[in-house]
């Protein structure tokens, strides 16, 4: 959908301030914040600065003001419909936002407010075929003159005299929206859907462990729109295999970064653990005693780091190493809580969220994964945790998993 580009004024036009559609802006409408009680503010403020943040990229700094439950971000006189859109589709990515309008500032006045509507509608392909319309208005300040079925019967006549539109109140195909605010009055027509969830930064930082698979992109993006901030830490077959995996790593979450800016990826060298791992002969146990392995070494990077979780990409059943015994078994490894926001997702839903997110073509790149070099005949689906834990003393694990932490080298993302 667009972000609102078919609004009156041809692309590549300026929309400049004075016009008959008033002054370029996008109005936010926020996701779950509103039900916060007495912590709104911070909720909103945070959201407003991940906002600013985003839209560092753009060479003019929007003014983002927040208006009685809704966010305003005013461009600059001459913003183009181009780069108001542009804005608009930057802003869908940050979490803690429901929808993305762009819309047009205009004085409280109706004839002002009529005026936009109209100037809005014209030159929409909906007049050519005569398409069903509906004004609805809302007024968050109820000072304005008219109610807002008075407005809806007001815009809403001038626009059925002059481009004979007829109205469906039900089921228009095009609607103009008026919202009356405190200091001035919005209007628009389409919008963009945003993220939803709760501004990132709200709910602590965790440490992904990040494969270069499809399920633990989406389980990280999965905790960003739950309002965490995330790093990133994947575990490559080095020296036994190439640096793909980690190339994909990178680029994972180079695409995962949009939703949350400053993200960081660290790489364990892990291939040489793995072969003591293997040398261990338990080879049925293999695979989950080097999750165990990978779980102890995030968890000591996760204190370095000051992360309050872990979280992986498991959804239960779906491979031999997320039966439920295993799953056990892998929390037994760590005190952290490992969050697993995919464990009741089937593989075509996370497939389908990994392609809307955009990590999909990523992920389905080939490489040599860390976990080719383990992959045993048959794999142990009840994994005993005595057994591991007999593993583990042979290898040392506990000092082992501090020497891998040691070891990780952090992959700057390029600006
Ligand atoms: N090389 C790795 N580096 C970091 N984390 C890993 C790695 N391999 C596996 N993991 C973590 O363990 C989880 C389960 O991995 P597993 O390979 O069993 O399942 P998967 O369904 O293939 O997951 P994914 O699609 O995320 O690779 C992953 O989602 C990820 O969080």
């Amino acid at each position: 959908m667009s972000a609102g580009t078919s609004a009156g004024a041809p692309q590549g036009a300026p929309v400049s301030t004075g016009s008959a559609l008033g002054e370029p802006c996008l109005l936010l409408k926020l996701g779950e914040v509103v039900l916060k009680g007495r912590n709104r503010e911070i909720f909103e403020r945070r959201l407003q600065a991940n906002i600013r943040a985003a839209l560092r990229e753009f060479d003019f700094t929007p003014d983002v003001r927040q208006r009685h439950g809704v966010i305003a971000v005013f461009l600059p006189a001459g913003t183009t419909v181009e780069t108001a859109d542009k804005v608009a589709r930057r802003v869908a990515d940050v979490p803690g936002l429901v929808w993305i309008h762009r819309a047009w500032r205009v004085a409280k006045t109706p004839e002002a407010v009529t005026k936009a509507a109209l100037a809005l509608v014209e030159g929409r392909e909906e007049i050519q075929r005569k398409a069903t319309f509906a004004v609805r208005s809302r007024r968050r300040d109820k000072r304005f003159p008219l109610r807002s079925n008075e407005l809806d019967r007001l815009v809403g006549g001038e626009i059925n005299d002059i481009y004979g539109l007829p109205v469906d109140l039900r089921d228009p195909e095009l609607t103009v929206f008026i919202e009356v605010d405190r200091d001035e009055v919005f209007v628009f027509t389409d919008g963009i859907p945003g993220q939803g969830g709760l501004p990132v930064g709200m709910s602590g930082r965790a440490l992904v462990l990040m494969s270069g698979g499809i399920d633990s992109p989406v389980a990280a993006y999965r905790m960003m729109r739950r309002g965490m901030r995330v790093d990133f830490l994947h575990f490559s077959g080095i020296p036994f295999t190439t640096s793909e995996s980690i190339y994909k790593a990178y680029a994972l979450v180079r695409a995962l970064d949009r939703f949350q800016g400053r993200s960081r990826l660290w790489v364990v060298p892990f291939g040489k653990a793995q072969q003591s791992i293997k040398a261990s002969g338990q080879d049925r146990l293999a695979v989950i005693a080097q999750r165990r392995l990978m779980l102890k070494t995030a968890e000591e990077v996760a204190h370095r780091i000051h992360a309050g979780a872990l979280i992986t990409g498991d959804s239960l059943g779906q491979v031999s190493s997320q039966t439920l015994q295993n799953i056990t078994a892998q929390d037994n490894a760590v005190d952290l809580p490992i969050l697993r926001p995919l464990i009741g997702m089937d593989k075509t839903e996370i497939m389908a969220e990994a392609r809307r997110i955009g990590t999909l073509e990523i992920s389905e790149l080939p490489d040599e994964d860390c976990c080719t070099l383990l992959a045993p005949r048959r794999a142990e689906t009840r994994a005993k945790i005595e057994d591991l834990k007999q593993i583990e003393r042979r290898l040392d694990a506990e000092d082992l998993a501090v020497q891998l932490a040691d070891s990780i080298q952090e992959y700057k993302l390029q600006e």
